[in-house]
């Protein structure tokens, strides 16, 4: 990968690697754009096959920050943050050494929880910075409120493709149940909705089948079921020229990050089969609402005020979408980049 190019190419301002030497483990740190605010955005543990790879994810999601904020209203900028490790290399002793990492950068960036980090793995940085989110005993873990989210922009979608206010009698394929999917699951089957699941961990898909009533598939055949909405909860790059062409859903609304292996040729492919795409930055930032209100010492209302949003955004996105001929791709990225231009406007201006 050229580094420099790039970096330039995604519009970032600065990237940060680091490594311990002691207990062999490396993370990288990539801040996209500050103009809303300092940086917000989790961590994530992941055993990358490269360290191309986990460059490419770090840098795919902390630019998905920038976006989300923006389109959420959220006065931050995007950054994220990965460690390259086996879940069961984590330690405490890592996540403290990481912590100073955080530290290091004195409030420029702001992290919680992504995949593999749960909430106790942010108590044990908070040993070491206070520049964390998402504590027990005060936001918690992200993850309800990012189901939230999901559910609401659900509701959005079928608006707009269905004309139906209720979500009864609907069939949804929901590919991952972790901490957000198994959330969303429950949410749906309350309305009435006829489940069909997945995940890696087939214990965990039994759970769910147990709890909802869902039918189980292969993680293989999620795509090609015939449903009315799609729901990737797992990991991104699935909606790719592979699994598109597969896919009878008409709507896609889940939260996983960077759902889109390519944005130009897959958001499009998306468009010409007539497929409503929530983007993912927009429909799965009930998270990083969630633990700004924590950062900010808001209250439940203005908190709740602000995930109901995410159904109006969506509906915006939609109608502009289907007035200027352009994918819910490009008329989010539009609704973002504007907010973003007028803040950097008013910071000359200042
Ligand atoms: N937790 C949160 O509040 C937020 C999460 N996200 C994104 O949503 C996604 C899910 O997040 P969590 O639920 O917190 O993660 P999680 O780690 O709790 O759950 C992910 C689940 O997906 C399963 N999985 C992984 N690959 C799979 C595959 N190919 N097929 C089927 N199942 C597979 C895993 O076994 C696991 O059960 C991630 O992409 C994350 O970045 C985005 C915004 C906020
Ligand atoms: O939990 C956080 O720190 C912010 C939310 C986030 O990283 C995400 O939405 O992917």
């Amino acid at each position: 990968m050229k580094l420099f190019e790039t970096v330039k190419e995604m519009g970032h301002e600065q990237v940060l690697f680091f490594q311990d030497k002691e207990l062999n483990f490396k993370a990288i740190i990539a801040l996209h754009d500050t103009s809303l605010g300092r940086a917000m955005g989790a961590t994530r543990l992941f055993p990358y096959a490269s360290e191309e790879d986990a460059l490419q994810d770090v840098l795919r999601l902390s630019r998905g920050m920038t976006y989300k904020a923006a389109c959420a209203n959220i006065p931050v900028g995007g950054g994220k943050a990965v460690i390259i490790a086996n879940p069961d290399q984590k330690t405490d002793k890592m996540l403290r050494a990481y912590g100073r990492f955080v530290d290091s950068l004195q409030g420029r960036f702001i992290t919680g929880q992504d995949v593999n980090i749960c909430p106790e793995d942010v108590q044990e940085m908070r040993r070491e910075t206070r520049y964390v989110v998402g504590l027990t005993g005060k936001a918690g873990g992200p993850a309800p409120a990012t189901a939230l989210g999901v559910f609401l922009g659900i509701q959005a979608a079928v608006f707009f493709q269905f004309n139906k206010q209720d979500l009864n009698g609907l069939r949804v394929a929901v590919q991952g149940l972790g901490n957000v999917g198994g959330k969303l699951c429950d949410y749906l089957h309350r309305r009435g909705v006829k489940l069909f699941v997945t995940d890696l961990n087939h214990n965990r898909a039994e759970e769910i089948k147990q709890l909802y009533g869902a039918k189980v598939v292969e993680p293989e055949d999620i795509y090609s079921l015939d449903v009315d909405i799609f729901a990737p909860c797992a990991m991104g790059a699935i909606l790719n020229s592979e699994t598109i062409p597969l896919i009878q859903a008409s709507i896609i609304a889940g939260c996983a990050n960077n759902q889109l292996q390519d944005e130009n040729i897959h958001s499009a492919m998306l468009k010409s089969k007539g497929i409503i795409y929530c983007p993912d930055y927009v429909i799965n930032s009930g998270g990083l609402i969630n633990v700004y209100h924590e950062l900010t010492f808001s209250d439940e209302a203005s908190y709740l005020k602000q995930i109901h949003s995410i159904y109006d955004t969506l509906l915006e996105i939609f109608t502009k979408s289907k007035a200027e001929n352009i994918t819910t791709q490009d008329a989010s990225k539009r609704l973002a980049e504007e907010r973003i231009l007028k803040a950097r406007k008013l910071a000359i201006a200042a």
